[in-house]
């Protein structure tokens, strides 16, 4: 019997700044994120012990690995939980791409699990239990447009960006975040995102200004790494990518057009360069959070 589905969906780094290293390893960062319509689901069905895991992915793990499976051992583990779960996950979003793939859908699992197991979880308390699992893990638990400080958890929510079309190119290889933030010399990066800039085009709803503030220091690492990535976004620009940026730790290219015309032109355009092309909308406040 089917219990719970809950959709997982991908987010875009609008702006990523890196401001120090901290003491425990991790960095204080700086950025503005939003999700968009490519998503996993992850379907949860009750069982009377343990936990289990499928996906329609031969990518992710499907063990004690999996973000998702950690989630639920998480629950069951803080709450006393004696009944288990079975959690297939439908994957759509690409693996290792800067999308936040895996914590969206253990951000999934704990909203669903706090329902099926009726725990009472704020929001709040979702947040904090998903930053065990990993820094991307509380925004997607609350979802929408924010700022994201601190390892990622202490989020200012902001507006969401004026409907649009996101399309996003993924290269074939995948990136380990934890070997972009090893490799990033602080004192060397070149530009910094203006953050007030973009919070002012997003509360303007100003399109234009939303698509000349994209910036993401991290580019600085991934790019020189994988020449494959500049020349996504230099393609995107020549097709038709109003503002083209490189999402999270990479290697995803994602680009911002209003017309679905010149959606179709970029997807086209960037089809037999790129294999993994999707167009997708901007998420939006409002369904971010079902
Ligand atoms: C870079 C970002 C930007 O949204 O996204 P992705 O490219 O992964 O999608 C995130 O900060 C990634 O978050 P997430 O993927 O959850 O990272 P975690 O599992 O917590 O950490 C993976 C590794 O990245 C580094 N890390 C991560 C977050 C942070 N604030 N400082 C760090 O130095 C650490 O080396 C850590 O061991
Ligand atoms: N449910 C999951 N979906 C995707 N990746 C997962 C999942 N669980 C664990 N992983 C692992 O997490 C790593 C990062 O995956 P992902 O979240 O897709 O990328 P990113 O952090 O770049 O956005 C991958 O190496 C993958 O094997």
């Amino acid at each position: 019997m089917l219990d719970i589905s809950v959709k997982a969906p991908a987010k875009i780094n609008l702006t990523l700044d890196v401001l120090h290293r901290r003491e425990d390893g991790y960095h204080d960062l700086e950025m503005v994120m939003t999700t968009v319509d490519l998503a996993d689901r992850i379907d949860l069905t009750e069982t009377s012990s343990g936990i289990s895991l499928e996906s329609t992915s031969g990518f992710v793990p499907h063990d004690d690995r999996n973000l998702a499976y950690r989630a639920a051992a998480l629950i069951k583990k803080r709450f006393g939980i004696q009944k288990g779960v079975h959690i297939h996950i439908h994957k759509h979003i690409p693996v290792a791409a800067g999308l936040a793939g895996g914590s969206s859908d253990a951000a999934a699992v704990l909203k669903g699990l706090n329902r099926m197991w009726d725990l009472g979880l704020s929001v709040e308390e979702l947040a904090a239990l998903g930053l065990e699992l990993g820094s991307d893990v509380p925004f997607c638990v609350t979802g929408g447009t924010a700022i994201a400080r601190g390892r990622g958890e202490i989020l200012t929510p902001l507006p969401s960006p004026p409907p649009c079309w996101v399309i996003l190119a993924k290269p074939p290889h995948g990136v380990s975040t934890a070997e972009v933030f090893g490799a990033l010399r602080l004192e060397d990066i070149r530009k910094r995102p203006d953050l007030d800039a973009m919070v002012e085009a997003l509360r303007n709803q100003d399109f234009d200004g939303i698509c000349r503030n994209l910036s993401n220091v991290l580019e600085e690492v991934t790019i020189p790494a994988y020449p494959q990535v500049r020349r996504l976004k230099e393609r995107m620009i020549r097709f038709g990518g109003e503002g083209v940026l490189m999402s999270g730790s990479g290697p995803t290219v994602f680009g911002l057009v209003r017309r679905e015309n010149t959606a179709k032109r970029v997807v086209n355009g960037l089809r037999g360069f790129c294999r993994q092309v999707y167009a997708v909308r901007m998420m939006g406040g409002l369904e971010a959070n079902t």
